[in-house]
Formats: C-alpha cells, structure tokens, sequence
C-alpha cells in the first residue's frame, strides 16, 4: 500500500524481522507502558504492535489464542474460576467463555491502552470482554496476585516478550505467585517464546517451573506473523497424576468443528511432540 512495509523490532530475534505489508495506519500512541500501534495490514487484517513486535492480527490470531487457552482448560476437569494475565485484546477471553463450566474469568492487564485500541479496532478479539463472566482489573500481575491464594483452577499469562512491560512474567517470582494462587489440581499456561529463537530462556523458565510444579510441558502452535512462524506454551500443573499431553475433557467433533478453527483434540496430543534437538535441551534441563 501507500504506506510501505512495516518491519518488526528484532528485539529478541537478531538478524531477522517479519514485515507486513501496510494499508492503513489506524491508530498510534505511547501509552504509560509502551509504544501502541494499530494498522490496516495488505494481507493479514488489522495488526496490533506493542513497542515494534506483532501482538496479533485478525488472520492468524485464533492459532495461538486457542492453543494457549484450551491446551490446560481441557487438561482441567472443571474449570471454574480463571485468571488471564495480559491478554488485553481479548481474544483469550473470548475462548475461555466457550467452556460452560467457567464461573468467572478475570483479566488482569498492566496497560489500559491494550484493552481501549483493542475494542475500537480488534472486535474479533475484544468481543471476549462482553461475556457477562469476565471482570477486568486493571493493573501489574504480580500485586494482583498478592493476596489470591488457593483461587483458581486454570491461570493463563498471555503475555508480551521478557523486554519491556511483561519482564517480569518470566522470573521464578511469578511463578511462585501463581502455585500459590492455583486451588488443587489447578493448570496454568504461559506463552512460551520459540524454540527455534529461545531455546535458552525456555530450558530456564522450565528449569524453576520443575522446582515449583511435579508436571511441567512445553507445546507449541503454528502461527505465520510470530518470529519464526511459530510460537511455545509452557504448561503447569500442581497435581502429579495429570498427564497434561491428553485432554482430560472432550468435545464432540462436531462440536470442535463449530467452535474452534486450531484446537482439536488431536492437536492438542501433536502439539506436545518436539523435535530433538528441543527435547533433548529440556530433557537436560
Ligand atoms: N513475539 C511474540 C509475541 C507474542 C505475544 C502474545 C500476545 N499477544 C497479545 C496481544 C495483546 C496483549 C497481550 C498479548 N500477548
């Protein structure tokens, strides 16, 4: 288009940059935070970028939202109370509403800007903050996990990259908060960074999670505009007997076939399967 190419910050991925090829720009502002741009992509649909890196776009969105929320809501028998962490376009939201059980889903996102850009220009995404079983806090993750003790059954960190806002999501700190806030048997889910990008950060994040947790998982889904086109969910569990690589819980499939355009349960099974040089990274971890 008119307006040239955009080009990724190759903040943690050195020496290569996804690019989208620009329509329109819709929307630019620095928030308390972070730097937040909005714009009408050629291919892809409207983009949303925080500080130079895709977050999402309406094309390619669905891959990770619906791996990231349903890789431990069906590795939980009965989910009732959940927590997002970051997430502020909605998008897992909107797939946390699809399980009855749910209860209440709160969202917990430090940048109020996220949640405003993401109704006016993402409803695909946004349309997750209209359940009547969502509350939105807005605020930093770890003083909201403070006094949450014993409350959730799943908590999902759909966060940014380890530079800048979401650092903090990545430190043996939070995930101590979160046990703490897991009820029995509860299952939390990160976003796990890429194995061909993060190998190092992934086999540390994994090394404390197995001090804090007795089950802990790396899986990961295709998605073209993430660095490397594909992107990791480290999983946890508290509860020793669960084998999180099996969906505990099952939809019928033409139920899968209604709801979702990713997730399915076989998926679900191939996401956990890794190629060597990945496994056997984690399995000296
Ligand atoms: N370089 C990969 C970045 C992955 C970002 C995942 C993600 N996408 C988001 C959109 C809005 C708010 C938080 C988000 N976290």
């Amino acid at each position: 288009g008119k307006h040239g190419w955009f080009r990724e910050k190759p903040t943690l991925w050195p020496g290569q940059a996804m690019g989208l090829e620009i329509d329109e720009i819709l929307h630019h502002e620095k928030s308390l935070y972070q730097d937040v741009l909005v714009f009408k992509s050629k291919t892809y649909g409207t983009v949303l970028a925080l500080d130079g890196v895709i977050q999402c776009t309406e094309r390619d969105e669905f891959s990770y939202q619906e791996m990231i929320t349903h890789t431990p809501m069906m590795c939980h028998p009965n989910p009732q109370k959940v927590l997002v962490i970051g997430g502020g376009d909605g998008g897992v939201l909107r797939e946390v509403v699809k399980h009855e059980s749910v209860e209440e889903v709160t969202l917990c996102d430090i940048d109020e800007a996220v949640i405003r850009v993401s109704k006016k220009y993402l409803p695909g995404m946004a349309i997750g903050f209209d359940s009547p079983k969502v509350k939105v806090h807005i605020g930093d993750g770890f003083p909201f996990l403070e006094d949450k003790a014993n409350t959730y059954d799943v908590i999902i960190t759909d966060s940014s990259d380890p530079v800048g806002p979401a650092e903090s999501l990545f430190q043996f700190k939070y995930y101590e908060l979160m046990k703490k806030a897991l009820r029995p048997g509860g299952v939390i889910s990160a976003q796990g960074e890429c194995q061909w990008l993060h190998l190092k950060l992934i086999t540390e994040v994994q090394n404390f999670c197995r001090q804090l947790f007795p089950v802990v998982e790396y899986a990961y889904t295709t998605i073209p505009t993430y660095p490397s086109g594909q992107i990791g969910i480290l999983l946890c569990c508290n509860d020793p007997s669960r084998n999180m690589k099996k969906p505990v819980r099952k939809w019928p499939e033409d139920k899968e076939e209604k709801l979702f355009k990713y997730y399915n349960s076989e998926i679900h099974e191939a996401a956990f399967i890794l190629p060597q040089f990945t496994k056997s990274a984690l399995k000296a971890a």
